[in-house]
């Protein structure tokens, strides 16, 4: 029998479960890879927000890393809620330490409801310690703004800030396309591999039900990473498992609830 592809994720721990750890276990789980954990801080939320954030000293987020790498083994990883300097230095220090290549960093910095996720002194670390460990690099408009310091408008402001972004040593850039003209009827997402542009188009569901979208993406990503996809290939199954799960939506909560990690699986279950 072939061994299970294992995914670590690096993050927060959102209680409500659509974001952080809870998202990214789940769909590391629908993908048929086995998942692991590193928390990075325990946040206080549900579809309302972000009322409290307990951040971990950045050592408990390091012997967490080293225990799994050290016994399980990791075929990819991600990184999303980091919170300070010092834990992004100390994940930073691990992946050198195992020479992982398979790297994710969603850069988290700000929830949908305001609340911020990482401190404002620990872009730079982010920006000049992580993205060169990156071999992709998933922000949306907001981050991609802060990570290139261009105020981003059009298709061809997203293209130089992804020239930008790859600059500082991530190999590859997603800027998600979520949060530009919520009124239009398509997304796009733009994929630069430090060459080539591709624009992935899809479909804009009409919905408050986005939280954890962007920790569910990169946790897709990660995952068919960890089972040995092609960059290109992983954004599109990335990008399928994501509308599905807005598409087939689970109106919970009494805010900006959480997609539904169950709908890409059955939806392959009923294509077949
Ligand atoms: N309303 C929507 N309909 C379809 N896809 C969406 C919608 N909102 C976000 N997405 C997709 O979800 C993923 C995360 O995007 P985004 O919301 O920009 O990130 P984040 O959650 O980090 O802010 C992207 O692939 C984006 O295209
Ligand atoms: C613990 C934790 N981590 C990350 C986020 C942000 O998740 P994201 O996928 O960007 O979705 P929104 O929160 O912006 O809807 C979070 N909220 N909590």
């Amino acid at each position: 029998m072939s061994r299970i592809a294992r995914a670590l994720t690096v993050a927060g721990s959102d209680s409500g479960g659509g974001a952080g750890i809870q998202a990214d276990l789940k769909t590391f789980q629908e993908l048929n890879v086995y998942g692991m954990s590193a928390i990075t801080a325990v946040t206080v939320q549900n579809t309302l927000g972000v009322t409290n954030v307990y951040p971990l000293p950045s050592e408990a987020t390091s012997e967490q890393i080293e225990a799994v790498g050290s016994d399980l083994g990791v075929d990819a990883l991600k990184t999303g809620m980091l919170f300070s300097a010092d834990i992004i230095e100390a994940v930073a220090d691990q992946i050198r330490a195992f020479s992982w290549t398979q790297v994710v960093v969603d850069p988290v910095m700000v929830a949908k409801g305001g609340a911020s996720l990482l401190q404002p002194e620990a872009v730079r670390a982010l920006r000049e310690v992580l993205l060169p460990l990156a071999y992709i690099v998933t922000p949306n408009l907001p981050e991609a703004e802060v990570l290139s310091g261009l105020s981003i408008r059009t298709l061809e402001d997203r293209r130089e800030a992804a020239k930008r972004i790859c600059a500082y040593g991530a190999r590859q850039v997603v800027i998600k396309g979520g949060h530009a003209d919520e009124s239009g009827d398509r997304i796009v997402d733009l994929y630069y591999d430090g060459e080539a542009f591709t624009e992935l188009v899809g479909r804009r569901i009409p919905t408050r039900h986005t939280h954890g979208t962007g920790c569910t993406f990169s946790a897709a990503l990660t995952a068919e990473l960890a089972k040995g996809a092609l960059a290109l290939d992983a954004v599109r199954t990335a990008r399928a498992f994501i509308q599905a799960a807005i598409e087939q939506g689970l109106e919970l909560g009494q805010g900006h609830g959480p997609t539904n990690h169950f709908a890409y699986r059955r939806l392959l279950g009923a294509s077949r």
